[in-house]
C-alpha cells in the first residue's frame, strides 16, 4: 500500500452482494454469482472503508460447501466458518429445509448473509472447492461417491472412520456402498494423524466420543505406561450429539432431570474406538464402553479407569501426556489434581484432560472433557480442512470457552 492510495480487492459472493452494493456505489451489480473488483483508490475514508471490508473477503480463497447444513453440526460448521479469513460458504445443502435460508432454520444466524439451502441433488459444486459432510451416517457414502473428484471432503459422520467393511456393516447394521472410497479415507484424529491428513483428499472426522477417548489414551498406551486390558471407559454426552432430527427420547421430559445409560456393550463407537487404541498399541485392545445422556446441550466427559504397568506411576502417566501435548494449541492437560468440567470447553475447540491416582493401587483414572459439537465436530472438522488447504491447523477456531 503506497502512501497515496489502496490497493483494494473485493470479493462477492451471493447473498453478500447486494449489501455491500448499497453501501459502496463504487460496486456495480453484475449479473454473476460473483464479482471480484480489483483496483487501486486514493485513500480517502471511502478507500479505507472499502479495503477493510476487502481484505477479508480477498482472502476467502477457498470455496466451501456445508452439506447438511440444517443439522446442528452443519450449524456449528457455519459459525466457525463465518469468522474464518480464507475460507468462505458458497452452497449449503438440507433435506427436509431445502429451499430455507439459514437464519430462519437457526435464528442465531438470522444475521449473516448466506446462500439459501438447496437439496443435494440441486446444489451446484462447480463453484466449490471443498465440504464439510454434516449428513447421517448411512446417507454419506452414496452422496460422497458421486461428487465431483477434485472435492476436498471432511466427513463428520461414520461412514469412513472403519478401515474393516465388515466390521462397519456389523456395527451400523447396513452393507457399505462405497469400500473403494473407504480405502482412501483418513481417519483424523487430528493430533495423532495430521501427517496423513495433510495429503488426504478425503478424511472421516472421528466420532466426539472416540476423540475424548483415544486423545489420552494413544499417547498412553504408545508409551506402553498402562496396560492393554480391563481398560473401562464411562462417557457422558449432551443431547446434541444426537442430531436436530425429532426422538421421542430426545424430548425434554425424557431428558431432563436424570441421566442414563444407554448402548451398553454395543454403541456403535466400540469399534472405532478400539481400531484407535490397536493401532497405537500394535496389537489388538479391547475396552468396557458405557455412554450415558446428560441434561446438558452441548459437552461431554470421558471417565476413563486404567491399570497402570508395572513400575509405572501416575506421575509417568501425567508427565507422558504433559509431553505428548505441549505443544498441541487445542489439547491441554490441566495442572495436577485440577478436574476437567465440560463448561470449561462449551463453544470452543479444546480439549482438557487429568490424571488422577485411583485409590486402589495400581490404577488410574483419567478425564477428558470437549464440546461434543466443536473437537468431537465441526471444530476438529475444520482443523482437518485448514491442514488439508494447508493452512495453520489453528485459523479460524480462536473461539475461547463460552461462560456461564
Ligand atoms: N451431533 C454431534 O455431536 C456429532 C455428530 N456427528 C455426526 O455428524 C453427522 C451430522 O450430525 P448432526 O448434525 O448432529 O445431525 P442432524 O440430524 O442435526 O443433521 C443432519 C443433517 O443432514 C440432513 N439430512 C438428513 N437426511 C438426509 C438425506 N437423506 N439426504 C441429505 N441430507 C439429509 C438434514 O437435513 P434436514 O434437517 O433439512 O432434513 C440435516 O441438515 C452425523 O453423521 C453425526 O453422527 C459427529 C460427531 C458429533
Ligand atoms: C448423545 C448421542 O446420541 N450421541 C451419539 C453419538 C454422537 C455422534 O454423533 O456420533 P458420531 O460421531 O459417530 O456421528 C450416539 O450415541 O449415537
Amino acid at each position: 500500500m503506497s502512501a497515496a492510495s489502496i490497493n483494494y480487492t473485493i470479493c462477492f459472493d451471493r447473498g453478500c452482494f447486494t449489501k455491500y452494493e448499497l453501501k459502496y456505489s463504487k460496486v456495480k451489480k453484475l449479473n454473476q454469482k460473483k464479482l471480484t473488483m480489483r483496483g487501486s483508490a486514493a485513500v480517502t475514508p471511502r478507500s479505507l472503508e472499502i479495503a477493510k471490508i476487502a481484505a477479508p473477503n480477498l482472502q476467502k480463497q477457498v470455496r466451501i460447501g456445508v452439506l447438511g447444513a440444517s443439522g446442528y453440526t452443519g450449524a456449528e460448521i457455519i459459525r466457525l466458518l463465518l469468522n474464518h479469513p480464507y475460507f468462505g460458504i458458497t452452497t449449503m445443502t438440507a433435506e427436509r429445509k431445502a429451499g430455507e435460508y439459514i437464519g430462519s432454520v437457526f435464528p442465531h444466524l438470522i444475521t449473516q448473509d448466506l446462500p439459501k439451502m438447496v437439496a443435494i441433488k440441486d446444489a451446484d459444486f462447480s463453484d466449490v472447492d471443498a465440504v464439510f459432510c454434516c449428513l447421517p451416517h448411512g446417507t454419506t457414502q452414496d452422496i460422497i461417491r458421486d461428487l465431483p473428484k477434485s472435492l476436498k471432503i471432511v466427513d463428520l459422520s461414520a461412514d469412513f472412520r472403519l478401515r474393516n467393511i465388515s466390521e462397519y456393516e456389523e456395527w451400523y447394521g447396513q452393507p457399505h456402498r462405497a469400500p473403494e472410497l473407504q480405502q482412501e479415507a483418513v481417519y483424523g484424529l487430528t493430533e495423532i494423524s495430521r501427517d496423513e491428513i495433510k495429503n488426504a483428499r478425503l478424511v472421516a472426522n472421528p466420532g466426539c466420543y472416540p476423540t475424548s477417548i483415544q486423545l489420552p489414551l494413544v499417547p498412553l498406551i504408545k508409551a506402553n505406561l498402562i496396560e492393554f486390558k480391563n481398560i473401562i471407559i464411562d462417557s457422558k454426552s449432551g443431547v446434541s450429539g444426537a442430531g436436530r432430527a425429532a426422538k421421542e427420547a430426545n424430548l425434554y421430559t425424557e431428558i431432563a432431570e436424570g441421566i442414563h445409560s444407554y448402548g451398553i456393550t454395543r454403541h456403535r463407537h466400540v469399534p472405532e474406538i478400539e481400531q484407535g487404541l490397536s493401532d497405537a498399541a500394535d496389537s489388538e485392545i479391547t475396552v468396557s464402553f458405557t455412554p450415558h445422556l446428560m441434561p446438558m446441550s452441548r459437552g461431554m466427559q470421558s471417565t476413563i479407569y486404567v491399570e497402570m504397568a508395572p513400575g509405572v506411576a501416575v506421575e509417568d502417566l501425567y508427565h507422558q501426556l504433559k509431553i505428548s501435548y505441549e505443544d498441541e494449541e487445542f489439547v491441554e492437560v490441566l495442572k495436577k489434581g485440577v478436574v476437567p468440567h465440560t463448561r470449561n470447553v462449551r463453544g470452543s475447540n479444546y480439549c482438557l484432560m487429568n490424571v488422577f491416582p485411583d485409590r486402589i493401587s495400581g490404577r488410574a483414572i483419567i478425564i477428558s472433557v470437549i464440546d461434543n459439537l466443536v473437537k468431537g465436530a465441526s471444530g476438529q472438522a475444520l482443523q482437518n480442512l485448514n491442514i488439508m488447504m494447508g493452512f495453520s491447523e489453528n485459523t479460524g477456531l480462536h473461539y475461547q470457552p463460552l461462560f456461564p
